[in-house]
This record gives structure tokens, sequence and C-alpha cells, in this order.
């Protein structure tokens, strides 16, 4: 017989003592000025790109997520921001369902994309993947060339002309503003390049294969200031083009860049908004003590 799915409770501020509350100043992450964050009105006017309802995840028999809805909108940032172990990645790794690859887990609810239903038998995964494309926290660049690495996915998808491989390479590492600082050693190892440079090679052969979304797991926790910062103006520029969802630990960082933000406990969404609104005046307390440092 099968066991009961283990159910976490959310934490009220009252336990504070012992659920890693912080008597450090509060800090609320600052919205930068000049920047075009997307309105709580312009987001509810945004075409909806994923649709996710009363989604519940298990590893095993433990629930790692319950009952989660959530809107993505398109061509906008949305952050998932909680402390470690909220169920973030996991979350993420639904979006495309890269879970499926781990042994022994399941899902309940639905994800849309575009209406359509990204667990149904119908799915093709290889398709699903390369419309949502994923970047890691550690950069993986393959042990190729910059040229190979970028092209890897075309090929396999059964691009075999030079020039239009060549052509999609030049189009990904533009779009990753790579292409100035490697045009001219394409040939090189991608294992030369520096840490912010692998990050956005990595950006690059996701948007070889031609994805309308990218799914980024803190990718540029690995990365110093400088190349944090490239990462960062990229996202804001691909969200011209692309829907993104990332996860990050950096409040600062999702108010940067993000125009929505959902905020997880405890396998749990406690609130989403667009950004501006719940980093100034979220709903709840719990998002106030988390967005302002006093726990996680
Ligand atoms: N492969 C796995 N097998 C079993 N349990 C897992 C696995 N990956 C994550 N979990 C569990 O699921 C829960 C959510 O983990 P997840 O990595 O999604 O959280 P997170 O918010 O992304 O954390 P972090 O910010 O530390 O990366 C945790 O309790 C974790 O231990």
């Amino acid at each position: 017989m099968a066991s009961t799915p283990s159910v976490k409770k959310i934490m009220q501020p009252s336990e504070k003592a012992t659920s890693g509350y912080s008597s450090a100043p509060m800090v609320r992450p600052s919205i930068p000025e000049g920047k075009s964050m997307r309105t709580a009105d312009e987001l509810a006017q945004a075409t909806e790109k994923i649709s996710v309802r009363d989604l519940s995840f298990y590893y095993s028999d433990n629930r790692a997520l319950t009952d989660i809805s959530l809107s993505i909108p398109e061509r906008c940032v949305t952050a998932f921001i909680g402390p470690s172990g909220c169920g973030k990645s996991t979350f993420l790794r639904c979006l495309n369902r890269m879970n499926d690859m781990i042994e022994g887990t399941r899902v309940e609810g639905k994800i849309l994309l575009e209406g359509q239903d990204i667990y149904s038998s119908k799915t093709d995964i290889v398709t699903l993947r390369k419309r949502i494309g994923m970047v890691f926290q550690k950069s993986t660049p393959f042990p190729k060339s910059i040229f190979d690495n970028v092209s890897f996915g075309p090929k396999i998808a059964g691009i075999k002309k030079k020039k239009d491989l060549y052509e999609i390479v030049e189009r990904s590492l533009q779009r990753s503003a790579l292409w100035d600082e490697v045009k001219d050693r394409l040939s090189e190892s991608a294992l030369n390049l520096s840490g912010g440079q692998q990050q956005r090679l990595c950006i690059a052969r996701a948007l070889a294969n031609d994805p309308d979304i990218l799914l980024m797991d803190e990718p540029a926790s690995a990365l110093d200031p400088a190349s944090t910062a490239r990462i960062e103006d990229l996202i804001f520029e691909l969200k011209e083009q692309y829907t993104i969802v990332i996860v990050t630990h950096n409040m600062q960082q999702a108010a940067r860049v993000s125009d929505q933000a959902a905020f997880f406990y405890q396998g749990l969404l406690v609130e989403s908004g667009a950004t501006e609104e719940l980093f100034t005046n979220p709903k709840k307390q719990q998002t106030e003590d988390y967005i302002t440092g006093r726990f996680g």
C-alpha cells in the first residue's frame, strides 16, 4: 500500500525562533529606476504563455510542491524567490519536464503551454525541450570548440549545411552578447573562455535551438559582479523576444531583472505579483519578512 505523502506546513512568523529568522536590520531590495519593468496592469494584459494549475510534485512519497497555480506572461521575466529547499528549482524543472529524468517523481495538476497540457501523453518531449531552453547555475560547455558547442543542438536537429550552421551560431552568439568577444576564435576550445563567457555561451547554446522560453536556474550565482551585471543586462534584452523564468537567491537581482516575482516557502506559493508591488508592498507578512532579509 502506498504511504501517505508527507505534507509540510507553512511556518508562521510567531515560530521565528526556530525558523531561520534573523535579528539583522531589515533591508528592502530597491527597485531600479529607469528600467522598463512591467507594471501590474501591463502584466494583467500580457498574453499568458504558461498557465500552471493546481500543480503538486512528489519525489517518491515526499511532496515538494503543493497546489501551485501561477500564470507566466509572455515576453516578461518571472523570478522565483524563496529560501533554500522551498521548491524553486523543482518547480522550474516541472516547466520543461526535466524532472521526468528523476526516477520516482510524480506530478498532479496541469501545466498549459499556450493552452496545451505539457504533461499530456501526446506531448513530444524533445520538441518541448527545444521550445523551452534551460540554463543552469554552473556553466557546462562541452570540451569542444565554441562553434561546436553552439551548433550542437541544430546539428542534432538535422541541420547539416555549414553555412546554415554558421548563421545560427552567429545569431545565437550575438543574442547572448558574446559574438564580439569570440568571433575571431570560434574554433578554439570553449573551456578557454572565462566563467562569465562560458555562461553566455550556454545561453547561446540554448538560443541556437530557437526556443521561445528560457528557464534559468541561478544563472549568475557562480560569477563575479561584472559578469553578473552582463548576464542581468542580457536577461533584460532577451525578454524582448523570449519568455524568461529565473530562479534566484539574490533579492536585488530579482528586483533588477524581473517583471513578476513568485515567493515560495516550503513547497507552497505564498505570493506572486508584479515585482514592483511584491517588493514594495507585499500582501503577506511572510513575503515581507523574506524580502527584507528577516528570515531565509
Ligand atoms: N532529486 C531529488 N530527489 C529527492 N528530493 C529532492 C530532489 N531534488 C530536490 N529535492 C527536495 O525537494 C525539495 C525542494 O528542493 P529544490 O531544490 O527544488 O529547492 P530550492 O528552493 O530550489 O532550493 P535551493 O535554493 O537550495 O536550490 C527539498 O526538500 C529537496 O530536498
